[in-house]
């Protein structure tokens, strides 16, 4: 028998990973994920999630159709659900004011309307899944509250025995803030063994009753321990800086391989001798040709945009420097690769080896291949990618600006670097560590460069075969 019906709107990765890690660990609730995209709920229904994502597939078999389903039908789904999750997109404004550093609410927006217009139930607990600026919480609460009196006053002029009756059931709202810490790759790691789950939400009596709701939820495979309640400002603004703090490590690192790559230094051992000091840890100190995803670089304009609106300009240039330092550092990447090739990529074949923004995901979203390739297509290049799980057509939706002969989508390494000059790895593939170099070198115009962007390449074995090689943080061809 099952207990209680919980709904997630928004079938993407969040949505998608979440509930079937949820319906996996909680056989004593129904979970059903709706979303607007048909496509998007037939890949589920068919077995086939419309991204990759390691372990995800294995898991779904286990209970799809059993406590998992997935829907475009709101109205029957929402009407009984007592637990919503909101799991949909929160993208960076694209018009408007504050265009390019705003948040843009309109998918939270929707979800909203088809909870006020189609939850029927006397309790509605929502749960903000999605990243969200500080405050939404309660622009969501308002939002129901409204909507709800509204219905109330409209009822109260056709007011008859039946509607008196109603009114004694008037709908409790609270909203709360559970926000997902997944990343992409690791995501059904990451949720079956979380380091911590936020709860945040009101300290009223209907607040605390639907905050061990939500625990109840994830109690069955979380160590009481490990669930941190907090208000719900905090809540929200934990998520923000989180993601802040690690692409600010990042950022650290990678400034550290520019001053590594003029003295003669090397990145990886200062990463290793600095990390080994527990106070700064050894985790996220690869230097890379910059970090990427949909989450980092989105995450932190939000929070310059929260700094800004509290007029604390000097904080909010703090957070701006973690992203200028990424731009320059993709940029510099770029910039090397024409200046060590006689500052001439007119005309010249060039492999990219991965394309997605880390490894592990078929993500292509904010890759710093996109600036790097973008940049060599400029310059002329003739590209030949080669991506073990980018699709095609997100390759080609995200460059612009090239002509169709300079862009060459390959099945495989030995075929993308026939009569190139350069490979540049831009993913941390583990297929790229494993890559025959001595095979490569032959099928390659000489001289021949390596550009190595997640430091993956044995340098030493490269040079002996004849390359010269570029890599993050490292002396210039020493
Ligand atoms: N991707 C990550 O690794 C990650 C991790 C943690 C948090 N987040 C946050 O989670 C949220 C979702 O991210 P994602 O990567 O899963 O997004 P996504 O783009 O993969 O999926 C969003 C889904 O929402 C659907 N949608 C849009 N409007 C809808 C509506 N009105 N009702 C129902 N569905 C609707 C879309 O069709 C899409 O399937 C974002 O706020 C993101 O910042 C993402
Ligand atoms: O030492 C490092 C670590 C990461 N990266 C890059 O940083 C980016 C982000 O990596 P990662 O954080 O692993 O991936 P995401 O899937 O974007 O996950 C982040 O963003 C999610 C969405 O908010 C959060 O839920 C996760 O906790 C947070 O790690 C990628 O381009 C990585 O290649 C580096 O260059 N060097």
């Amino acid at each position: 028998m099952t207990s209680q019906k919980v709904v997630c709107l928004g079938a993407g990765i969040v949505g998608g990973c979440t509930q079937v890690v949820f319906a996996s660990k909680c056989k004593t609730h129904d979970f059903y994920v709706v979303d607007i995209d048909e496509e998007r709920i037939k890949g589920w229904n068919n077995f086939k999630p419309n991204y990759y994502e390691p372990g995800l597939n294995k898991l779904l078999k286990t209970c799809l159709n059993k406590n998992l389903f997935f829907t475009t039908d709101f109205e029957n789904t929402l009407k009984d659900a007592t637990l919503i999750f909101l799991s949909v997109g929160t993208p960076t404004k694209q018009r408007g004011e504050m265009k390019g550093i705003g948040t843009n609410l309109s998918y939270i927006e929707s979800c909203c309307r088809m909870i006020a217009k189609y939850a029927k139930n006397e309790k509605v607990i929502v749960i903000e899944k999605s990243t969200v600026p500080v405050g939404t919480a309660q622009k969501i609460t308002n939002f129901l509250q409204e909507y709800n009196k509204n219905e109330t006053e409209n009822e109260k002029e056709n007011e008859n025995e039946t509607t008196k009756e109603n009114k004694k059931k008037q709908k409790q709202i609270v909203v709360l803030s559970n926000p997902e810490f997944l990343a992409e790759g690791t995501a059904i790691k990451n949720l079956q063994h979380p380091d911590r789950v936020l709860i945040g939400g009101p300290n009223t009596e209907f607040g605390k009753y639907a905050q061990e709701q939500l625990k109840q939820l994830y109690k069955g495979w979380v160590p009481e321990e490990k669930i941190f309640f907090s208000n719900t400002w905090s809540t929200e603004l934990s998520k923000l800086t989180s993601n802040a703090m690690l692409a600010q490590r990042v950022s650290s690192i990678n400034s550290i391989s520019q001053i590594c790559e003029e003295i003669g230094a090397e990145v990886t051992q200062v990463s290793k001798n600095m990390g080994s000091d527990p106070r700064i840890g050894s985790r996220f100190l690869n230097a890379s040709v910059g970090f990427g995803g949909s989450c980092f670089e989105k995450d932190i304009l939000n929070l310059i945009y929260l700094c800004e609106h509290y007029h604390l300009y000097v904080v909010a240039k703090y957070w701006k420097s973690v992203l200028e330092l990424n731009n320059h550092q993709k940029l510099r990447f770029a910039k090397n690769i024409a200046d060590t090739m006689f500052q001439n990529l007119e005309n010249k074949k060039i492999t990219i080896l991965g394309f997605t923004f880390k490894k592990n995901t078929d993500d292509v979203r904010g890759s710093a291949a996109i600036d790097v390739c973008n940049y060599l297509l400029g310059e002329g290049a003739i590209l030949s990618i080669y991506d073990p799980k980018a699709k095609p057509k997100h390759i080609k939706l995200s460059l612009k600006g090239y002509n169709e002969n300079q862009l060459i989508i390959c099945d495989s390494v030995s075929n993308a670097v026939i009569d190139s000059h350069a490979l540049v790895v831009l993913t941390e593939w583990d297929e790229f560590t494993q890559i025959d170099l001595s095979k490569c070198y032959q099928k390659m115009i000489h001289p021949s460069y390596i550009f190595d962007g997640r430091n993956i390449i044995n340098r030493k074995s490269a040079q002996k075969i004849g390359f010269n090689i570029y890599s993050v943080g490292f002396p210039k061809n020493k």
